[in-house]
């Protein structure tokens, strides 16, 4: 059986221990010859290489080569498989991105309003420059993108790449909603075949349908919400944290609002900005909530896991190592190459699938996925509320990359004044003039006022 050279762009990851065990789990179905881990940062991603050292030597000998560099020549030749996980500016830009837009009454998030919209104006040319590498080196390789702010970035490398259906953007939200779904009815997400069309982090689901039984099961899933269903603490490193379990639990008040479709979690940030904004603490944002706790969490077991290895070269058990946002990534890599067909949320070029919005948005829909690359399934056109949502944030999402692209303020101020989160020119104004002067060096262009 083939073997696949694979590269893990972003190998400093937090999420790279889940992302490694995960490989070990589908040896059978997408066996790695090479396997090596990138990134900027050698120092970071030291310890993820030392823990894949470990969890290889005893879980997967057949693997030829493991390797770990901060050279994109190296790390990009030859590779049939790019899985890209890059966060540009690291960490703290996440802080500013947050925290400078509270400072302004705005919502302060990593991927939404004007935290996103910064995020994603870094992100940008960092992954434009890393797809074009790894094209200079494996033009025929797959690249599953889901750095963020996945629908930006999308809205990019549509223009840079315009036919390469070999690079994918995804965004793991809602097959993570689809998980909490099924622990709801009781059964496994793999039950289910849904159906959801938006944007990146702006979606709905119109149909959960069971896969045996053909029975949508969204009214059944409503009417729990409805009827007070409360998510709580999740199994997995993500879902441990009290912000998320708000945020998941935000979405019955949206279903109460407009209860024709099961919504995505991130609509909260633009259907309550006001809201969100009174619930946050400037000084204290999901970025210190990550710093307090998940990253000396994965660090913590990391080194013991090092450690005891040193000592004892002990076996290291796999239980609990796996994470949805790991384990869809491999069930969409295994579904392209053996040709799987099976149903995936992919951010396309929308090309009619949504009859009544622009051919051209990179929307987020139900994709067939086998060797030939997503095959979206079509939809009837949406109502007028949907529309008017998704229109005048796909707006802002184009606006965005054409100011970055063509270096005009302008248009980055016309993006932000879209922007539901902000939807005022004095404030788009103020908070754009912080934003430039935090991400110096990274938007590729010096936007002077
Ligand atoms: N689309 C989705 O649904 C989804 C889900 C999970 C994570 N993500 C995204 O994945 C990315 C990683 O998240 P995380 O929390 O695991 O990140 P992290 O902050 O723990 O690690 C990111 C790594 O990227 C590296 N990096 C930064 N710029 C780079 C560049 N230009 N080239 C190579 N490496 C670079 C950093 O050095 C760091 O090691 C973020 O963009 C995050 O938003 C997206
Ligand atoms: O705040 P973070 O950095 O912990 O997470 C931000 C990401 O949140 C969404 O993802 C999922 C996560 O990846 C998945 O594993 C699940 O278990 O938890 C998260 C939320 O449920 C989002 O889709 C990503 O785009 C964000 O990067
Ligand atoms: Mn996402």
């Amino acid at each position: 059986m083939k073997k696949y050279n694979v590269v893990l762009v972003g190998g400093g990851s937090i999420r790279n221990p889940e992302m490694m065990a995960t490989l070990v789990r589908y040896k059978e179905k997408f066996p790695i010859g090479r396997f090596v881990l990138y990134d900027i940062d050698q120092k970071r991603q030291e310890i993820m290489a030392q823990y894949g050292q470990i969890l290889f030597r005893e879980y997967y000998p057949e693997m030829d080569e493991f390797i770990w560099t901060d050279d994109p020549d190296v790390a990009f030749a030859d590779i049939d498989f790019a899985l890209m996980q890059i966060r540009s500016g690291n960490m703290e830009m996440r802080e500013k991105d947050e925290k400078i837009p509270l400072k302004h009454g705005l919502v302060g998030q990593e991927t939404c309003g004007a935290g996103g919209f910064a995020y994603g104006l870094r992100s940008i040319p960092e992954v434009i420059e890393i797809i074009t590498k790894i094209r200079e080196l494996s033009p025929e390789a797959w690249i599953i993108n889901y750095s963020n702010p996945a629908a930006i970035v999308a809205e990019a490398t549509r223009r840079v790449f315009p036919d390469d259906y070999k690079i994918l953007n995804i965004c793991d939200m809602p097959i993570a909603i689809m998980e909490r779904y099924a622990e709801m009815l009781g059964c496994s997400r793999h039950d289910f075949e849904p159906r959801y069309f938006g944007l990146n982090h702006y979606g709905w689901f119109t149909h959960v349908y069971d896969k045996k039984t053909g029975e949508d099961l969204a009214p059944r899933i409503k009417q729990c919400l409805l009827d007070g269903y409360t998510f709580g603490l999740g199994n997995e490193e993500h879902t441990l944290d009290a912000s998320w379990i708000e945020t998941y639990n935000t979405m019955a008040d949206i279903l109460r609002d407009f209860p024709e479709y099961l919504p995505n979690t991130y609509l909260k940030y633009y259907l309550y900005p006001n809201r969100v904004v009174a619930h946050s603490d400037p000084n204290h944002t999901r970025y210190d909530e990550i710093m307090e706790g998940k990253y000396p969490r994965v660090h913590k077991k990391l080194n013991e896991i090092i450690e005891a290895n040193a000592v004892r070269g002990t076996k290291y058990d796999l239980e609990n190592t796996t994470s949805v946002h790991a384990s869809y990534i491999f069930e969409l890599a295994t579904s392209i190459l053996n040709n799987e067909n099976e149903i995936f949320l992919i951010i396309v070029k929308n090309n009619g699938t949504i009859p009544n919005l622009d051919p051209d948005a990179m929307v987020e829909v139900a994709c067939r996925v086998g060797i030939n690359g997503p095959e979206p399934l079509s939809m009837e056109p949406i109502g007028t509320f949907y529309k008017g949502m998704i229109e005048s944030q796909h707006a802002y999402e184009r606006l965005a990359v054409d100011g970055l692209f063509e270096k005009d303020k302008g248009k980055l101020l016309q993006a932000l004044t879209l922007n539901r989160t902000i939807s005022d020119a004095d404030r788009a104004r103020a908070v754009l003039d912080d934003l430039i002067e935090a991400n110096k060096g990274y938007w590729g262009a010096d936007f002077c006022a």
